[in-house]
């Protein structure tokens, strides 16, 4: 951590972001005698075209401050650089998955202070199609309507923002008749209102969704709620387990790669089926779904 680059999405962390930088800048030069350039972001795309100069602007680190979607950015602009950056990130979103699985404190002032003390770590990093993903791919009713929620509600309400769109979906919700055929291609009808895959134990801010998962361990998790009507998610969310094995209410199933696609029987009957990547909308199926493992050098918190 010699030369580090900045990006922070000012409108985030309820409007402090850009003070938080400046705060963090002053401790990295301290506590690693590190050069420090403080870029702020504009409009979307802004985080992932400074990242993706990153190494071509001498930078050997990129931090960014923001939510789920400027880290997503972020880490997809790394990907850009011939030689890939150490990449960190200061959690200021309303769920912050990855941050979580990271031991990052979700006060963005304590979170400042862990950098004092860091470690790196090689994290595996999930693509769908040909585009990098931190924490989760959602399919289904629900994740469509949430992708929708907007950044000042947010900044707002917080988690709360999320129930704002969430609830009228959650009565809407349409059962996905869907083919997933995981890394040894072997194929699985489902019948399924909500989807998620992750790379990590945290999904959806629930930190032990997937409880044997970890963020190096080079697989996608996928979780399916069975059935198609508001009463199955609610059986899903009710029902005990661990989690750790397929259920009556859920689908469970790990892998390096999975490809999800509408059931060829139904595809006459079936609009588009959009995909939620890291909160934002993301390509419609079918889909293609992998691991890169343990693809990034990532600063956490010792
Ligand atoms: N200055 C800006 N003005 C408007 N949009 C921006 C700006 N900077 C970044 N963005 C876009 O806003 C989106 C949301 O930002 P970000 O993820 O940082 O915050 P958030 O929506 O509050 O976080 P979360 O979704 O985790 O709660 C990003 O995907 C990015 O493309």
């Amino acid at each position: 951590m010699n030369n580090i680059l900045l990006i922070a999405n000012p409108g985030s962390g309820r409007g402090l972001a850009e003070d938080y930088a400046i705060r963090l800048g002053r401790l990295l030069r301290r506590a690693y005698q590190a050069k420090v350039q403080i870029y702020l972001t504009e409009k979307a795309g802004d985080a992932y075209h400074f990242a993706a100069k990153a190494h071509e602007n001498q930078f050997d680190t990129v931090i960014c401050l923001g939510g789920d979607g400027t880290v997503n950015e972020t880490v997809n602009g790394i990907f850009e650089n011939d030689e890939l950056p150490t990449f960190g990130f200061l959690p200021l979103g309303t769920v912050n998955d990855y941050g979580r699985v990271l031991g990052f404190s979700m006060d963005p002032e304590e979170a400042i202070q862990q950098f004092k003390h860091v470690e790196i770590i090689q994290s595996d990093i999930a693509q769908i199609n040909d585009q990098k993903f931190i924490n989760v791919v959602a399919i289904g009713t629900i994740s469509e309507s949430v992708m929708k929620t907007d950044s000042q509600d947010k900044n707002r309400l917080g988690v709360l923002a999320y129930l704002k769109d969430g609830i009228p979906a959650f009565f809407q919700q349409k059962g996905l008749p869907l083919t997933i055929t995981n890394d040894e291609g072997l194929p699985k009808d489902i019948f399924s209102s909500l989807i998620l895959i992750g790379s990590t134990n945290s999904i959806a801010g629930i930190e032990d969704m997937v409880p044997n998962a970890r963020y190096d361990d080079g697989l996608l998790h996928l979780i399916a709620v069975k059935g198609d009507t508001p009463l199955d998610m609610i059986r899903a969310a009710l029902a005990g387990g661990d989690r750790t094995a397929e259920s009556d209410s859920l689908y469970i199933a790990s892998s390096a790669s999975f490809n999800i696609e509408v059931q060829k029987a139904y595809l006459s009957e079936i609009d588009e089926v959009l995909t939620n990547v890291d909160g934002d909308e993301g390509p419609a199926l079918p889909i293609q779904l992998k691991i890169l493992p343990q693809a990034l050098n990532v600063i956490k918190p010792k």
